[in-house]
């Protein structure tokens, strides 16, 4: 399968510490690829740049014909709000905005008429178990049901790609399962990739693939913590 995003020879330093030397990655539309390594070995760092965050300052990220490296920063974020959803550990929802608010936002910010945004979102707050919080502010909410409607509002615009760093590292096991399920799910059902950046071997069981970095590039041993381990 062509792939949907594929990342060239990537570099990229901040001051002397060089983060990541020379990694390739590609991931295809529908596939699960979980990013693993011990910490500081750049994972996060592959993340933003193959997500249009951050630039490398060498090789080239692909996403379908355009390569985002040579994009303004106008024309990434756009990227970021039309076809990318991006997810944290800690979902960074809008302390001031409700649940669904902040599930709509996204689509409000891509066009999409109030009701129809927030029909999307309630819709997506249930599957993801918490429509019963939609008119909560994050500050009144668990953090595993702020995490469920972060989820939510980074699936709620049906990305083409779904970058996602440690995204369970803040819930117990079972939420975390819940939520990663319904990824896989989405993944599955709408052809959405997902790069998913763990330290969790647990978590990087639910990839279809791992690429482990090593000291910021691909650890040639190849010994991954989730797949067939
Ligand atoms: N903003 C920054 N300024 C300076 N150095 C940074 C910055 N961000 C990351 N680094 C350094 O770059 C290297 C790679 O960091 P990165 O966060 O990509 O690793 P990671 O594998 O995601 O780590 P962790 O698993 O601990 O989150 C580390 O040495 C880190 O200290």
């Amino acid at each position: 399968m062509t792939p949907i995003l594929r990342g060239s020879a990537l570099t990229r330093s901040y001051g002397p510490t060089l983060a990541l030397r020379g990694v390739d990655v590609e991931l295809s539309p529908g596939e699960i690829l979980a990013v693993t390594g011990p910490s500081g070995c750049g994972k996060s760092t592959l993340l933003h740049c193959l997500s249009g965050i951050l630039t490398p300052d060498s090789g080239a990220v692909h996403y379908r014909d355009a390569d985002l490296t040579t994009r303004s920063e106008a024309d990434r974020s756009k990227l970021r709000r039309t076809e990318f959803g991006v997810l944290f550990q800690y979902g960074q929802l809008v302390p001031e905005l409700t649940a669904a608010e902040n599930v709509a936002l996204p689509l409000l910010l891509a066009g999409t008429g109030r009701r129809a945004a927030r029909e999307a979102a309630t819709s997506w707050l249930d599957r993801f178990g918490v429509a019963d919080c939609a008119d909560q502010r994050p500050g009144t909410m668990s953090g595993g049901q702020q995490q469920r409607c972060a989820v939510a509002r980074a699936l709620v615009t049906e990305p083409a790609v779904l970058f996602a760093d440690e995204p369970t590292g803040s819930l117990d096991t079972v939420t975390g399962e819940t939520v990663l399920t319904e990824i896989v799910r989405t993944a599955r059902e709408r052809g959405m990739a997902v790069l998913l950046v763990t330290h969790d071997a647990r978590v990087a069981g639910y990839a279809d693939r791992e690429l482990v970095l090593l000291d910021g590039a691909a650890d040639p041993s190849g010994l991954g913590i989730g797949i067939g381990s």
